[in-house]
C-alpha cells in the first residue's frame, strides 16, 4: 500500500482554493514554461545523485575535512556538467550561488571564483590570442582561477593597491612583486589552496611610469604538484598582462580606463539575482512555519493562532514576500541593460558605460541590504527555531550579509551613484536609468494616493534628493571648500540620493512588469497587491525622503498607512500559495522548518539527533573536566 504522504493540516488547509495559477508565477519566475521545465530537470539530476548527498551535517566536520568535502563535490558536480540535461552553461549558472548549488555545496563552492571571476575576466579583458590560449583551458577546467585584487591594505581603493608589475624591456617580461605586508593579496576566493591560476590586479610600470591597476595572468602552482611555484611568497612570478598595453615596449593607453573594471560590474548585476534567491527561500521558510506554528492566544478562550494570523507576523513577512518579485524584476531589468550595454562595447560604443555602471551600483548595494534585512527579520519571525543552525537561516544571512561588502562595499558603491547622479542632473545628460531626472515631475506637488499617484512621489524624491545633495555641495563651494571637502561634506546627502534613485528603478522595474507583462487576472491581482504594498511599505519606511521633496501630508500617511495594513489583511491568504509558486525543493531550502509538508517538529527531532553530541548520553568530556569539578569542593 502507498505511503501516506503527510502534510500538516494547516498548510493543507493554506492551500486548498488558491484562486490563482501558482504555475504561471513559476513561469513568470523562471522566464517562461520551457525554462521551469529545464530547471526541474537539472534539479532531478543533481539531487538524485548519491554521490552529492552529505553522510553527517557539515556543521558536524573540521574546517579541512568541510573543505575537501565540498571540492569533492564540486569536482563531481563539474564532471556532471558534461552530461547535463539542460546543457553547459544554464546548468553552470545554477549551479554558482544561491540556488541549485548551495543545495550540494552547503559551505560554499571551491570552484565559484573561477566561473564567476576569472573566465568573465578573460572573456572581458583578454585580447583574442589570449583567449585562444586560456579560454579553452578554462572551460576544460585544464587551469583553475581566482581573481585577485583585494590586497590586506585595500580593498575599495583601487589606485592604492600595491602590489607592483614592473615591466623590463631587456626580457619583455613583468615581474610581480608584494612590497609589503599590506600588498599581499587576501580575500581571493579558492586563492588559498585550490586556484592554481589568478587574474592578479597590479599597478603597472613601465619606463619608471605608473599606467594605474591592470589585470594579469599568474601562475600559482605546479600543474602537476599543485606546489606553489618558487618565490610565489614574494610574488616573483613570470606573469603576463592581459590584454596588454605594452606594444614593443611602449604603453599604449587602453581606449578607456574603465574597462578593467568591467569584470566587477559583471558580479555585481549577477549579485543582484543571488541576493534575490537567497531573500526566496528565507521568506518561504519563515512563512511556512509561521503557518504551522500556532502559539498564545489572540481570541481569549480559541485555539492558539497561527502565528501568520497576527498582523504584526503579516507586517514581518509579507513586505520581504513582495520584495522577492520587485527584486526579481528590476534584476531582470538591470541584466538585459548589462547585455545591451556589453553588445555595444564590443563594438566599441561605451555610451551606456556609466548608466550601467551607476545602475549596477545602485541595485547591488540595494539588493544586498535591503535582502540582508529581511533574511533577519524572517530569522526572527521563527523565534528560536529560527536561531538553529539546521534552519538555515545563519547560513543564508551569512551569504546575503557578505554580498553587502563584496564586489564593492555597499556605502563605496552608494557614492559611486551619487558622482554619476550628481554628474547627469548637473549636465542634463544621461540616457537610461536617469531619464526621470531629465523630465522630473513638473507640475502642483499634490499628492494622490493611487499606484500612479504613488510612484510620481517617489520620482520626486529622486530627483529632489539629487537637487538638495547639489545644493550642498554647491554651498560648501561658495565658502571656499575644496571639490573633495565638499564631496565629504555632503556624503549623508548623497547616499539619501542614490538610495532613493535605486528605489524608484526598483518601483518603476515592479509598475511597468505589471503592466507590460502577459498575465492572467488572478495573477494580476494578487501581484499588483504585492506590488502596491511594497511601494507603501518603503514609502512609510522612508517617509522623510517624501516629505523633504513633495507636499506629503500627515493625512496622507495615515491614508497609505490604512491602505498599507488594508493589503497586509487580502495578502495574507495567499501567503503559502506565493511561496509554493517559488517551486524551491525541499533539499535547495535545506530546513526542517520550511520543508512543503510542514512536517516541523519531526523534522527538527531529527536533526537533532544527528548531532554527535547525542550519541551517547554521557560525553567523555564529562569524567576528564565536570566530574572533578564536581568532586573539588570548591
Ligand atoms: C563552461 C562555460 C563557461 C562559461 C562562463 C560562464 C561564466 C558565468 C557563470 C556563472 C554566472 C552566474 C553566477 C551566479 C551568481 C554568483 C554570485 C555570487 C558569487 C559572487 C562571488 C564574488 C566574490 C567577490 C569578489 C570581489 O569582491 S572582487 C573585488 C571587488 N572590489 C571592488 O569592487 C572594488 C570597489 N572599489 C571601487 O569600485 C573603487 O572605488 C573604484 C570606483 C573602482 C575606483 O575608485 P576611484 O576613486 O579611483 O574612482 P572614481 O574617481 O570614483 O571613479 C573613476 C571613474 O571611473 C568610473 N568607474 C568606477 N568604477 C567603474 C566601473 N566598475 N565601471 C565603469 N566605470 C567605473 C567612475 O564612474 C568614474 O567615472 P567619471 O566619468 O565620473 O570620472
Ligand atoms: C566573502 C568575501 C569574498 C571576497 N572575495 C574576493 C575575491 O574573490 N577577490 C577579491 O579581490 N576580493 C574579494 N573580497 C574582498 C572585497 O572585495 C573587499 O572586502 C571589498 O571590496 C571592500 O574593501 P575593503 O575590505 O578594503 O573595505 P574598506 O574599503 O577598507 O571599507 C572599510 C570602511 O571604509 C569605508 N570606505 C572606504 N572607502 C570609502 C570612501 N571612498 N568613502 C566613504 N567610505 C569609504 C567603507 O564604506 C567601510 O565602511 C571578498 C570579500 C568578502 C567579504
Amino acid at each position: 500500500m502507498s505511503k501516506e504522504i503527510y502534510e500538516n493540516p494547516d498548510l493543507k488547509k493554506e492551500r486548498q482554493n488558491c484562486p490563482f495559477n501558482k504555475e504561471e508565477i513559476t513561469h513568470l519566475l523562471d522566464g517562461g514554461k520551457e525554462k521551469t521545465i529545464e530547471r526541474k530537470q537539472l534539479e532531478n539530476y543533481i539531487l538524485s545523485d548519491e554521490q552529492l548527498k552529505d553522510a553527517v551535517p557539515m556543521e558536524y566536520l573540521s574546517h579541512a575535512d568541510k573543505y575537501a568535502e565540498e571540492l569533492r563535490k564540486a569536482c563531481l558536480l563539474m564532471h556532471k556538467l558534461a552530461d547535463s540535461p539542460a546543457g553547459q552553461v544554464p546548468t553552470l549558472r545554477a549551479l554558482m550561488g544561491a540556488g541549485l548549488g548551495s543545495a550540494v555545496l552547503k559551505e560554499g563552492n571551491p570552484l565559484a571564483l573561477h566561473y564567476v571571476m576569472f573566465i568573465p575576466a578573460l572573456m572581458g579583458q583578454g585580447t583574442i590570442d589570449q583567449q585562444a590560449k586560456w579560454l579553452e583551458k578554462a572551460y576544460n577546467l585544464n587551469m583553475i582561477g581566482t581573481y585577485a585584487q583585494t590586497e590586506l591594505g585595500h580593498g575599495t581603493f583601487l589606485r592604492g593597491l600595491e602590489t607592483r608589475a614592473t615591466y623590463d624591456p631587456k626580457t619583455q617580461e613583468f615581474i610581480l612583486e608584494s612590497p609589503s605586508l599590506t600588498a599581499y593579496k587576501w580575500w581571493p576566493g579558492s586563492l588559498g589552496k585550490t586556484a592554481n591560476y589568478a587574474v592578479v590586479m597590479a599597478q603597472l610600470y613601465t619606463k619608471g611610469k605608473c599606467e594605474g591597476t591592470h589585470p594579469f595572468m599568474v601562475q600559482l602552482r605546479d600543474e602537476e604538484t599543485h606546489e606553489p611555484l618558487p618565490g610565489i611568497v614574494n610574488m616573483w612570478l613570470n606573469p603576463v598582462c592581459i590584454s596588454s598595453y605594452i606594444h614593443y615596449g611602449t604603453y599604449v593607453k587602453p581606449t578607456n580606463s574603465k574597462l578593467s573594471y568591467a569584470t566587477m560590474v559583471f558580479v555585481r548585476v549577477v549579485v543582484c539575482q543571488d541576493v534575490t534567491t537567497n531573500l526566496r527561500k528565507a521568506v518561504t521558510i519563515a512563512t511556512r512555519y509561521s503557518c504551522v506554528r500556532r502559539q498564545s492566544e489572540l481570541k481569549p478562550g480559541d485555539r492558539e493562532p497561527q502565528v501568520m494570523d497576527y498582523q504584526a507576523q503579516q507586517n514581518k513577512l509579507l513586505p520581504p514576500l513582495a520584495a522577492t518579485f520587485a527584486f526579481q524584476l528590476a534584476a531582470d531589468h538591470l541584466w538585459n541593460l548589462y547585455h545591451t550595454a556589453n553588445n555595444n562595447i564590443e563594438q566599441g560604443d561605451l555610451e551606456l558605460l556609466p548608466d550601467l555602471h551607476g545602475l549596477s551600483c545602485a541595485l547591488k548595494a540595494l539588493c544586498s541590504s535591503e535582502a540582508a534585512n529581511f533574511v533577519e527579520v524572517c530569522r526572527q519571525s521563527c523565534g528560536g527555531h529560527g536561531y538553529m543552525s539546521c534552519s538555515n537561516f545563519p547560513r543564508i544571512y551569512g551569504q546575503v550579509t557578505a554580498a553587502e561588502t563584496y564586489e564593492g562595499e555597499n556605502t563605496v558603491l552608494w557614492l559611486q551613484v551619487a558622482r554619476y547622479l550628481v554628474k547627469t542632473r548637473k549636465e542634463q545628460s544621461g540616457g537610461l536609468s536617469v531619464k526621470y531626472l531629465i523630465g522630473e515631475e513638473k507640475g502642483p506637488k499634490t499628492v494622490d494616493t493611487t499606484l500612479e499617484g504613488i510612484v510620481k512621489l517617489y520620482r520626486r524624491a529622486a530627483v529632489g534628493l539629487v537637487d538638495v545633495a547639489i545644493a550642498e555641495l554647491d554651498k560648501s563651494g561658495r565658502k571656499g571648500e575644496a571639490p573633495h571637502d565638499a564631496w565629504n561634506h555632503a556624503a549623508v546627502y548623497l547616499i539619501k540620493a542614490a538610495q532613493a534613485h535605486a528605489r524608484l528603478f526598483v518601483v518603476e522595474s515592479f509598475v511597468d512588469s505589471l503592466k507590460e507583462g502577459k498575465l492572467s487576472a488572478p495573477v494580476r491581482t494578487v501581484l499588483s497587491q504585492l506590488c502596491e504594498l511594497f511601494i507603501i511599505y518603503w514609502l512609510l519606511e522612508r517617509s522623510g525622503d517624501f516629505f523633504l521633496c513633495s507636499n506629503l501630508t500627515k493625512q496622507d500617511l495615515l491614508l497609505l498607512n490604512s491602505k498599507y495594513v488594508e493589503l497586509l489583511a487580502a495578502i495574507r491568504p495567499q501567503a503559502v500559495n506565493l511561496v509554493d509558486s517559488f517551486d524551491l525543493r525541499d533539499e535547495v531550502l535545506n530546513s526542517p522548518l520550511g520543508c512543503w509538508d510542514g512536517n516541523v517538529y519531526q523534522r527538527l527531532f531529527d536533526e537533532a539527533a544527528k548531532s554527535p553530541l547525542n550519541q551517547s548520553n554521557v560525553h567523555e568530556s564529562f569524567h576528564k573536566y565536570l566530574k572533578p569539578l564536581l568532586k573539588s569542593n570548591l
